[in-house]
């Protein structure tokens, strides 16, 4: 892949122009594609992370700009169709308050840290769920790209040979909070995160190897006849202690080879070169970044990547990373907190010596800004600009450091194209945090991702970038015009309805919910954390995706919110098949043999025969019936397998950087899926999506909507009015300034970029 650099402001856009099918994307996503060869992407972009001295607010000179070769990209990327982008562009009204309100939350973002100083109770580890799977053909189901949190899921994994990776270091792996607290005295064990363990239907044999673990679950382990310890025969004992050196042998060798399952389970993604050079430019040498892109272009995969790896760098000094997002949902997706939370300023009206006092008084929060390293913001699209300005002064103020943002390196990243900041229900127009004084001074970086890997169909992809600058051709309205039509979809799951309000999700919701039989199961979450008081608990639990309490029927259309395995991930839509309790689940495996015949039948059917055939052998329904049902789950999956999951609790966390759980939420992941709302939709990978757009009402929102779908078979559109796509004239006007370059190569090749400036000398 080629790499050129441009710089103007500040801004560095590291662009493949070149994707010489790179060993893990087809080149059918040589979207930017060229023909020459490729030199040198790493050196070009050591070059390109060069440091930014002081402000960076230069003006825009054809000089500045630099390139790493001669090659011109002989195609304009779907992106650079921003430069010049100079139409009158739709601004939609600004009386949409109360809207905001119905759809956005707003101060429940906000937290205050007033209970900081409660004692912390022990975490409860989170259950484990189980998986099993079948195969079933969907027809006419898109096999392209899954959830935006998967990592493991790597959709392209059948045109690719990937080699395999290398165990992650146990300190990658385990979550902060898993680390063991200093003042408690339970054993090291005890902050392990739990272990899962994947459940498999009998009918899932012939696909599925079993684990090791499981071939041991099923087999009754060898033991020797009990023996008095002084009565033992000499070979008795020689007998034992070569099945203890076996043993032994056994568990040496599962341990240096991790099971192919729980690799996939940890492996990292296969980073592109744009990807893993941003990484590396964070990881490695500290730079600022922003890193941005269309929909669907991997940032948060990326994001997921960089908190894995500087966890990893800082792991014995955890609290030095700070990860943060604009809203608590975005915040709960990564394992954060908001960046009010973070800062302990409330909702951060009062102007900044006031906000400094505030934080002294409050020593961890105090503690959190002296200790912190790395701040990573996440969707920072809806973050203000005015409170951005806000925090890099108190930055400074409280960390005594003059330099830009106190010292502190900020690892940004989100797309201005998608929703922007919550108004603060004064008049004032929302302001960008692109739009802060401090915003070229505090990021050194900016960088175009722009390899897109939702939508593998180019066209589609295209259509979805006119609509992101919103510069839409008529061809582009007549196709989304067409997409007007109903699904045609032949199994039972039907497309997820987006909502730009949550009153209209639930609305739909509840109506579908209505029309089915069935005896209705309510699932309570169970709530805890170092925040004692009952409503600020509340509060930060608000915006995590699982509810407090979810109602289900067999057949309710769900959408799991966790990644479980790497097919099963954030955003995979399913039907509930039935309830069962964990033992009731386990006895099928048991029993194996049994329901070998049932691979036709429905799980309904399943479960009866089940129940049937294990009566004579002793399955009791006692106790394992009256142990507690959880919903399990027919999943469908890209390749139109369907997939089983017994759906247990699992925890989503509100942890501050020191490790510190403020409040966690246990609940069986899933919520109910045939309406979602635009807001909750935002990050994720779906299937199967319809949208109305005569609903929507704010910048950004249809962009948001549409942009879900991985193809146009999946997409229903109504109502599809050109004014409905609106776009901010300012962002349009910031990212022109990242995407001119291909206009300027184009127009002055003598301005080729040099590979020579790419030296090192440069940093
Ligand atoms: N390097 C990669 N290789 C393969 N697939 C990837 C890679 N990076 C991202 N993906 C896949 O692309 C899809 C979109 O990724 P992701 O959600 O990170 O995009 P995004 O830029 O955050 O999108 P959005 O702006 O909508 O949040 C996901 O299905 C993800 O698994
Ligand atoms: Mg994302």
């Amino acid at each position: 892949m080629h790499v050129v650099r441009f710089r103007a402001r500040g801004i560095h856009i590291i662009r493949s122009i070149s994707l010489t099918c790179p060993k893990r994307l087809p080149s059918s996503f040589a979207y930017s594609s060229s023909s020459r060869p490729a030199a040198a992407p790493e050196k070009m972009f050591k070059k390109a992370l060069q440091d930014h001295p002081g402000s960076g607010t230069k003006p825009l000179h054809q000089t500045d700009l630099l390139r790493a070769n001669a090659a011109a990209p002989s195609k304009p990327q779907p992106q650079s169709q921003s430069g010049g982008v100079k139409r009158k562009v739709e601004v939609a009204e600004s009386s949409l308050g109360s809207l905001h309100n119905a759809v956005y939350f707003d101060e429940n973002d906000f937290d205050d840290d007033l209970d900081l100083d409660e004692p912390q109770p022990l975490i409860a580890p989170s259950m484990a769920s189980s998986a099993i799977s079948k195969t079933v053909t969907y027809p006419s189901l898109d096999t392209t790209a899954r959830n935006g949190q998967s990592v493991y899921g790597n959709e392209y994994s059948i045109d690719i040979n990937y080699p395999d990776l290398p165990p992650m270091s146990q300190e990658a792996a385990a979550p902060q909070s898993s680390m063991q607290l200093p003042w408690s005295s339970s054993p090291p064990s005890h902050f392990q995160p739990p272990v899962k363990k994947p459940r498999t239907l009998p009918w899932t044999k012939e696909e599925e190897e079993p684990r090791e673990d499981k071939k041991k679950s099923f087999v009754t382990p060898k033991r020797s006849r009990p023996t008095e310890p002084w009565n033992k025969s000499e070979s008795t004992i020689k007998a034992e202690q070569k099945e203890l050196r076996q043993e032994y042998k056994k568990t040496q060798k599962s341990d240096a080879n991790p099971k192919p399952q729980d690799r996939s389970k940890i492996a990292s993604v296969f980073l592109t070169d744009e990807q893993k050079a941003v990484s590396d430019a964070v990881v490695e040498r500290g730079k600022s970044m922003f890193f941005t892109g269309s929909a669907g272009t991997g940032k948060s995969v990326l994001m997921r990547e960089i908190i894995a790896k500087l966890r990893n760098k800082y792991r014995k000094e955890p609290d030095r990373i700070a990860v943060t997002a604009s809203t608590g949902l975005a915040a709960c997706n990564i394992g954060g907190v908001t960046l009010h939370s973070f800062a302990g300023i409330g909702l951060g009206k009062e102007p900044v010596p006031e906000l400094v006092k505030k934080i002294k008084k409050n020593q961890k929060a105090r503690n959190r800004w002296l200790r912190t390293k790395v701040l990573i913001v996440d969707e920072v699209s809806m973050v203000d600009g005015d409170l951005f300005d806000k925090l890099e002064e108190i930055s400074r103020r409280i960390r005594n450091n003059g330099r830009p943002f106190g010292g502190i390196q900020l690892v940004v990243t989100g797309d201005f194209f998608q929703l922007p900041p919550v108004p603060d229900g004064s008049n004032r127009e929302a302001k960008f945090a692109f739009a802060a004084a401090s915003w070229t001074t505090c990021i050194q970086h900016t960088i175009l991702l722009t390899n897109i890997f939702r939508q593998r169909d180019p066209e589609f992809a295209d259509m979805l970038n006119e609509m992101r600058l919103g510069k839409i051709t008529p061809r582009t309205i007549e196709a989304f015009r067409r997409l007007s039509r109903p699904l045609d979809v032949k199994d039972q799951i039907e497309a997820t309805e987006l909502f730009p309000t949550r009153a209209e999700v639930e609305g739909a919701n509840s109506a579908r919910m209505a029309r089915l039989s069935g005896e209705i199961m309510r699932f309570n979450a169970v709530d805890s954390g170092t925040i004692q008081d009952p409503q600020h608990r509340e509060r930060l639990l608000a915006n995590c995706m699982a509810p407090p309490m979810i109602q289900l029927k067999k057949g309710a259309q769900v959408m799991l919110i966790k990644n479980m395995e790497d097919s099963l991930v954030n955003g995979s839509i399913g039907k509930v098949v039935a309830f069962m309790s964990e033992d009731y689940f386990d006895s099928y495996k048991e029993n194996d043999k049994n329901f070998a015949d049932d691979a036709t039948a429905s799980d309904d059917e399943r479960a009866n025969r089940a129940r049937k055939k294990l009566k004579p052998m002793g399955y009791k329904e006692g106790p394992a019936s009256m142990a507690r049902k959880w919903p399990l789950v027919s999943f469908l999956q890209p390749d139109g397998t369907e997939r089983h999951l017994l759906c247990q609790p699992e925890t989503w966390k509100i942890e501050l950087p020191n490790g510190e759980v403020q409040a966690q939420r246990q609940q069986v992941p899933l919520i109910l899926a045939w309406a979602l709302s635009i807001h909750k939709a935002q990050g994720q990978t779906l299937q199967r999506v319809k949208v109305d757009l005569g609903r929507v009402f704010e910048k950004g929102q249809a962009y948001v909507a549409l942009s879900r779908a991985v193809s146009q078979e999946g997409l229903q559109v109504t109502r599809f009015e050109p004014r409905k796509v609106m776009v901010h004239p300012k962002v349009v006007e910031f990212y022109s300034n990242l995407v001119t370059i291909t206009e300027i190569n184009k127009s002055k090749s003598s301005s080729a970029l040099n590979p020579d400036d790419f030296d090192d000398e440069d940093f």
